[in-house]
């Protein structure tokens, strides 16, 4: 006597769904027939994830565990049916006729179904509404040997924003690579046929509108992170897609940054640090130029969430405190925060010894500062760019660095990301650049790794995202990027 328990899993959206089909519960049921079967072939239609499977095996010694993705999701109940009925045969055993299920389930009328079927078969499964099964592609950095170093580290490929185990549980597929390059990267492979695309500003996968028109089945472009402009939004928009970030998931972590590289650049931190490692010792090279931070002038373009706090950040410095953006802050948030607001760019700039970058990247800040602004800056200027790299002229910073006209320029931002090996801002003087990592620090990981599972989960369930996470929504776009 075999007994099968087929099960479907790409129903997501039943709350207890997890409990149900627990491998206790699978056990408990095929444990409570009034024969202890000896072998127990368990059958699962939709991927489960191996650790799943390996708790299964472990449960039930004598089973055979059928698990992968053998059916294509989208017809759950009629190919679970027609998936059982090859597996019974596989195992030599008599197919039930399935036709009165078939038509029972296809009625929907039961929120879940545990039955015995023909002595024989057993059936589980859960009737809420589905919203089938889907792919779900992640791209994101490699860890390599630090994945294992941190429990915590969802960021990188190996740690999957950690939502691998919750999304097969429920039957999706998730594919997850670094891969994003090129005509035969791993990246392409899955475009034709992906629902959903995930991906951080740190290893940005690039969603072209030629990527865009090969994705047939692509439904919603999520931004592990703040910052989507490596997708060509008004493509997305036409095409009919949500694309929405994880707003305000690592305001901190950048904030934090951007006041790290100020002091840097102001205290000429670098070649002090840098004489210290080639066993050099000259106090005059650095002092001839670090200064206090006390009453510099300090701007920011663009004081939404991260300028804002920046700018609390920067208030116990006693800096005189500018800012510029398209809105005006309420006047008591103003007070509150000490700064004064700039309708005028190009009047703020100049009065700037330091001006901090803070807007995203739309098609009015790609290449804000050209040569003829940084021209107009004060010379010696500071710059921190923690916004996009594209929203400097990549030659114009290489050269006023090199002539001194701006005296430090750091940020963690490059166009394109990874920088490659010849991008000029690795061999200009004065810069402190690092790979673009402000906003991926383990506590920015965990709030946007939570903030992209509660998005799918809204997805799943038909419900709206929180609306400030919007970047486009029914073929519009955030009024930031129109
Ligand atoms: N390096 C990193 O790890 C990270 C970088 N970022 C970058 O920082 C940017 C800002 O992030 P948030 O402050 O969270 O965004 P936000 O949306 O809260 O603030 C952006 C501000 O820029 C202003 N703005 C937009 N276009 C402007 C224009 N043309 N002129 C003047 N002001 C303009 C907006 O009015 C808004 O106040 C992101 O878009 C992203 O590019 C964000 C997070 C992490």
């Amino acid at each position: 006597m075999h007994v099968l328990i087929p099960a479907v899993v790409d129903t997501p959206v039943y709350p207890n769904q997890r409990a149900a089909f627990s491998p206790l519960m699978i056990g408990r049921m095929s444990w409570g027939l009034s024969y202890r079967p000896t072998k127990v072939p368990i059958f699962i239609i939709g991927k489960w994830g191996l650790t799943y499977d390996t708790a299964l095996s472990a449960l039930l010694p004598n089973a055979s565990v059928f698990s992968g993705t053998l059916v294509r999701p989208g017809g759950p109940v009629m190919a679970m049916l027609r998936a059982a009925k090859h597996a019974m045969r596989a195992l030599g055993s008599r197919a039930p006729d399935a036709s009165p299920f078939a038509r029972m389930l296809h009625a929907r009328k039961l929120p879940f179904w545990c039955a015995r079927f023909k002595e024989d078969f057993w059936l589980v499964i859960n009737m809420q509404a589905s919203t089938g099964s889907k792919k779900i592609v992640g791209v994101f950095y490699k860890a390599n040997e630090y994945a294992s170093m941190n429990p915590k580290f969802v960021g990188c490929v190996e740690g999957s924003l950690g939502i691998r185990d919750w999304l097969e549980s429920q039957g999706h597929q998730y594919i997850v690579t670094d891969d994003k390059e090129g005509p035969n990267c791993e990246l392409e492979k899955h475009i034709p046929d992906m629902h959903v695309l995930i991906t951080t500003p740190f290893h940005p996968a690039y969603v072209t509108e030629e990527r865009i028109k090969k994705a047939k089945n692509l439904q919603l472009l999520l931004t592990a992170g703040i910052g989507s402009d490596h997708i060509d939004l008004k493509a997305a928009a036409a095409a009919g897609l949500t694309v929405a970030e994880v707003t305000g998931s690592n305001t901190v972590s950048v904030a934090e940054d951007e006041l790290m590289r100020i002091l840097i650049l102001v205290r000429n931190f670098l070649p002090g640090y840098h004489q210290v490692i080639n066993g050099d010792w000259n106090v005059a090279a650095i002092a001839y130029r670090a200064y206090d931070l006390e009453g510099k002038t300090v701007g920011t373009v663009g004081a939404g969430r991260i300028g804002k706090l920046l700018l609390q950040r920067l208030k116990p410095f006693n800096c005189n405190l500018l800012y510029h953006d398209r809105l005006k802050m309420e006047p008591d948030l103003e007070k509150e925060i000490g700064a004064k607001f700039e309708e005028d760019l190009d009047k703020m700039l100049p009065k700037c010894d330091v001006i901090v970058i803070n807007t995203p990247l739309t098609e009015k800040t790609r290449g804000l500062f050209n040569k003829e602004r940084i021209g107009k800056l004060k010379k010696g200027v500071l710059i921190v760019n923690n916004a996009r790299g594209a929203i400097m002229d990549t030659q114009a910073v290489a050269d006023a660095c090199s002539s001194g006209h701006i005296a430090g320029y750091s940020g963690d931002v490059w166009n394109p990301q990874p920088a490659p090996k010849d991008h000029p801002w690795r061999y200009m003087p004065n810069h402190a650049m690092t790979p673009h990592i402000s906003g991926t620090t383990i506590d920015g990981q965990l709030r946007y790794a939570a903030g992209t599972k509660d998005m799918l989960d809204r997805y799943f369930k038909g419900q709206d995202f929180p609306a400030q996470n919007y970047i486009v929504k029914e073929g519009k776009l955030a009024s930031q990027y129109q």
